[in-house]
């Protein structure tokens, strides 16, 4: 059999991709935002409580339909990212990535020798489809997506090193991250977060790279689309789980659980 086409990757630079977060851990909630038909879903194990056998049921769940599955591990460590690669992710999105060294390093992780380090998982793997995919060793790699987020200030000053690092295919900004780690907790919109947004952008695409975000407000998602960025996530699972339970409950309660109304991204 063929190695499944990475749609997301063959999409990036050509068109705008919208996404979702997936945060509710299972493969029934992953499958019913695949039904809706977002380009992409970022299953989350970095802030949601995945085990690598939850995420194998949402990549199984979410297999069939237009969306394409990115995964968010909790770290960059090399052997967990083996891991993902062999239970069949396509598509990694590192948190937290500050210099040209580490996207290097993750770089190495993702590949076989002689280009990285990546261990052979061979006929154990659901990656090779248990050994059905003809030629896996040698053709894994051209479906194989790297995202870098930047979401500090040391990654905004070296963005342009990030970008420019061969193998990474796209960069990711996480605007929550970043605005806390310049002093504006829950504030997306001051300045010098506005701003260092702007420059990782630019840099991005001056390296000839995708770059992404997470805007689950539409003016912002919008924005941001206009200032360069080609794959947003435009919503997140459980906020809009949260909103719309809210929205049917203040219907019948009104004030009282108005005051309960706040919300973050
Ligand atoms: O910094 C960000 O923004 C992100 O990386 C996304 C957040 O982790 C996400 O959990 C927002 O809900």
């Amino acid at each position: 059999m063929k190695l499944p086409k990475n749609t997301f990757k063959s999409r990036l630079n050509i068109e705008k991709q919208y996404g979702c977060w997936a945060g509710l851990t299972t493969g029934y909630a992953a499958e019913i935002l695949a039904t809706v038909g977002y380009d992409w879903l970022l299953v989350d194990s970095e802030h949601a409580p995945n085990t690598t056998q939850s995420l194998l049921g949402q990549l199984q769940a979410i297999a069939p339909y237009h969306s394409h599955p990115i995964v968010r591990p909790e770290s960059s460590d090399k052997d967990n990212i083996k891991r993902l690669l062999d239970i069949g992710v396509q598509t990694l999105m590192i948190p937290m990535v500050e210099t040209a060294e580490q996207a290097k390093e993750l770089v190495s992780a993702m590949h076989y020798p002689p280009k990285g380090i990546r261990g052979v998982g061979g006929g154990l793997a659901r990656a090779t489809r248990w050994d059905a995919i003809d030629n896996y060793l040698n053709i894994a790699g051209d479906e194989l997506c790297l995202i870098v987020q930047i979401e500090s200030s040391l990654g905004v000053k070296n963005a342009e090193e990030i970008a420019n690092v061969d193998g990474v295919d796209a960069v990711f900004i996480g605007p929550a991250d970043l605005s806390i780690g310049l002093g504006h907790p829950g504030n997306p919109y001051h300045g010098d977060v506005q701003s260092s947004i702007s420059s990782v952008i630019d840099a991005t695409l001056s390296a000839g790279k995708a770059c992404g975000i997470l805007a689950p407000v539409e003016a912002d998602a919008r924005k941001y689309m206009q200032m360069g960025c080609s794959f947003v996530a435009v919503g997140i699972d459980i906020s809009l789980m949260r909103s719309a339970a809210k929205e049917n409950l203040n219907k019948y309660l009104g004030a009282r659980s108005k005051s309960n109304n706040s919300g973050t991204y």
